[in-house]
């Protein structure tokens, strides 16, 4: 009964276009854990309504026996009697709420569950598709849909059979004027349909003009720092108010149409009870009817119209909800990255194989790379050089799994990558990418997400290796440090020290770094290279820079020209051609003896990055 009220666009099931995703039909499932609870409000329900008759009822009594017949103690029972079910009803509504609670909290937990694991799961480009506000306001839309079930609408919905109880009382008590009740109830019901025309046209053109707003307000927010140094307020001013302009427009003529509707159910209803009064008033003189039942049939035709009066003013919310269910199955039916194979297979060696690799972007008129056959590793310091653009980090994406080859194949160490989940391949390749996010809390704990397991000693060794002990060790409560969101707090060259520590502790056997040492300063540069260098002997290291140091001190070289190809030599064959100079760049001293050394065994030892 209950499913058949619900509005069906909350529970149908979406078509799932053959794609596997484990979080398709998100929304259904969630439907079908909260619908006992939704059954069970339901019966409640009933009950409530025919305690909802009582005041009439009472006040029924009052007039005809109590008043006409001086009959005090009957009054002393009726209010007692009253109280007692007044209480009953108190507890019966209590139940209800907590039901449909539970209910808005099963759907709410269950979708959110389901977007948070089909938006992490799902491969890097389809992630990349969408921006970070629709992504932000997908979330949002998982309370428009719970709201079906702890919003007004659903109580109206329970609140029907209240109003069939009332008719039939008021056929009982005060037959005459049923006809005006029922005439009214017709024209209540047709308004609230009529009014409905959103949820009828499918469209909800004030929610997406809203969410115009929300997107351009969320990349203003995220820009500010931008905004702010570029003086761009104005024009970004401009661009709110546009968005901002759209959606009132459309908000203020749909609120005028909903005050209208509300203005004229007002002015109806008060029609409607001067009609009651007047037919019941003759009716009495007639001695069709009773003065109690015409008191008690303006109470309970109330009763009558209120659910239908409420279902109106529902609809509103119900078209949001349809809209925000219908976005969500669509995205949460979107497929998702393979499922760990469940295999264990040791770590392979660092060796990446590329065979007949051809990729492109969705749409692009041209792809980034064609038929690529390369090999690096197992061990070496390889460098990624390139024109901006040219398909640095693509090349890199790919090589780290993030990305799937269009035609050809990926191998590490004889696996081909295609077969392995994002978890499995993420403890042999861990990849830093260009720009670092870090997340909020104390620095030790955030360090240990990395790779969980890992000691106090082990992260300590490993802040040493990225050059982040220093400024760590400096700060009042150093490890202990609470930063803020996004790494607030911390400067960018600090978080990316962070992020590489990170990356030391997992211990991979491949380590890719996009542009590691953008942000960093000289002596910082020095340290990462010296680093590098040592981790490079016995990974692989992959480097995309543009850093004629960082070059210098590579055991390959790579290419990457912008026309699909990828060139390979050593420092002394490339770098004349590349960078004009005629021999790479003096290593510094440090960094020298480390590649020299192996890594300056003292250097290395227990930093979390032996075998
Ligand atoms: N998600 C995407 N969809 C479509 N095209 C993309 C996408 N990402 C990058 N590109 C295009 O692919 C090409 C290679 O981009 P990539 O980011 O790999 O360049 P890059 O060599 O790393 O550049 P830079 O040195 O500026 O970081 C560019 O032309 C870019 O415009």
């Amino acid at each position: 009964m209950i499913k058949l009220l619900l509005p069906r666009q909350l529970v149908a099931r979406a078509p799932t276009d053959g794609t596997e995703s484990p979080f398709a039909q998100g929304l259904t499932k969630a439907f079908d854990d909260a619908y006992p609870l939704l059954k069970r409000a339901a019966l409640w329900s009933l009950p409530i309504s025919l305690f909802g008759l009582l005041p009439s009822v009472f006040v029924l009594q009052v007039y005809d026996r109590v008043i006409s017949r001086s009959g005090t103690a009957t009054l002393v029972a009726l209010v007692a009697g009253i109280f007692v079910f007044l209480g009953i009803e108190f507890w019966l509504r209590t139940r209800r709420s907590r039901d449909l609670r539970n209910a808005g909290a099963t759907i709410d937990h269950h979708v959110s569950e389901s977007l948070m694991g089909s938006m992490l799961k799902r491969p890097l480009m389809a992630l990349e598709a969408r921006p970070a506000s629709a992504w932000f306001m997908l979330f949002r839309d998982v309370g428009a849909v719970r709201g079906t079930v702890t919003g007004g609408l659903l109580g109206s919905i329970f609140d029907l059979p209240m109003a069939l109880f009332a008719l039939a009382v008021i056929g009982v008590v005060a037959l005459p004027v049923l006809p005006i009740v029922v005439l009214f109830l017709a024209v209540m019901a047709f308004l609230a349909w009529w009014w409905a025309d959103e949820v009828r046209a499918g469209r909800v053109e004030e929610t997406q003009r809203a969410r115009d707003v929300d997107r351009v307000v969320s990349e203003i927010c995220r820009a500010r720092e931008t905004i702010k140094t570029l003086g761009h307020d104005a024009p970004v001013v401009q661009m709110w108010l546009q968005a901002y302009r759209n959606w009132l427009a459309e908000s203020f003529r749909k609120n005028g149409e909903l005050e209208t509707a509300r203005d004229s159910s007002t002015v109806l209803l008060t029609v409607f009870s001067v009609l009651v009064v007047t037919a019941g008033a003759v009716a009495v003189t007639q001695q069709l009817m009773t003065v109690g039942g015409l008191m008690a049939v303006n109470l309970l035709a109330i009763k009558a119209l209120s659910p239908v009066a409420g279902m109106a003013s529902g609809w509103r919310g119900l078209a949001r909800a349809a809209e925000a269910a219908q976005r969500l199955e669509k995205v949460l039916a979107e497929p998702v990255e393979r499922a760990a194979s469940g295999v264990e297979l040791t770590k392979p060696p660092g060796l990446l194989r590329l065979t007949d690799v051809s990729f492109r972007f969705p749409d692009a008129p041209r792809p980034v790379f064609e038929k690529l056959n390369l090999e690096m590793g197992p061990v070496g310091l390889h460098v990624i050089v390139g024109k901006n653009g040219a398909g640095k980090s693509t090349l890199v994406k790919l090589l780290g799994g993030l990305y799937s080859p269009s035609e050809g194949a990926i191998h590490i160490g004889g696996y081909d990558l295609a077969q392995f989940s994002r978890e499995e391949l993420v403890g042999w390749i861990s990849c830093l990418s260009q720009e670092v996010y870090w997340f909020g809390g104390a620095l030790i704990e955030s360090l240990r997400r990395a790779a969980p397991g890992q000691s106090d000693e082990q992260i300590v060794s490993a802040c040493r290796l990225s050059g982040a002990h220093e400024f760590i060790s400096r700060l009042p409560q150093g490890y202990r440090t609470e930063v803020g969101e996004g790494g607030m707090g911390l400067s960018v060259g600090e978080r990316r020290k962070l992020a590489l520590a990170q990356l030391f502790l997992r211990k991979p056997a491949v380590l890719i770094l996009d542009e590691p040492s953008n942000d960093l300063d000289y002596q910082s540069e020095t340290h990462l290279m010296t680093a590098l260098g040592a981790v490079a002997k016995r990974r692989n290291v992959v480097v995309v820079t543009h850093s004629l140091r960082m070059v210098s001190i590579a055991t390959q070289i790579y290419y990457v020209g912008g026309d699909g190809t990828v060139q390979q030599g050593t420092p002394a064959e490339m770098v004349p051609r590349l960078f004009g100079v005629q021999r790479p760049v003096p290593v510094p001293t440090p960094a020298r003896e480390a590649v020299a050394s192996g890594g300056s065994v003292v250097h290395l030892k227990g930093m979390g990055v032996g075998t």
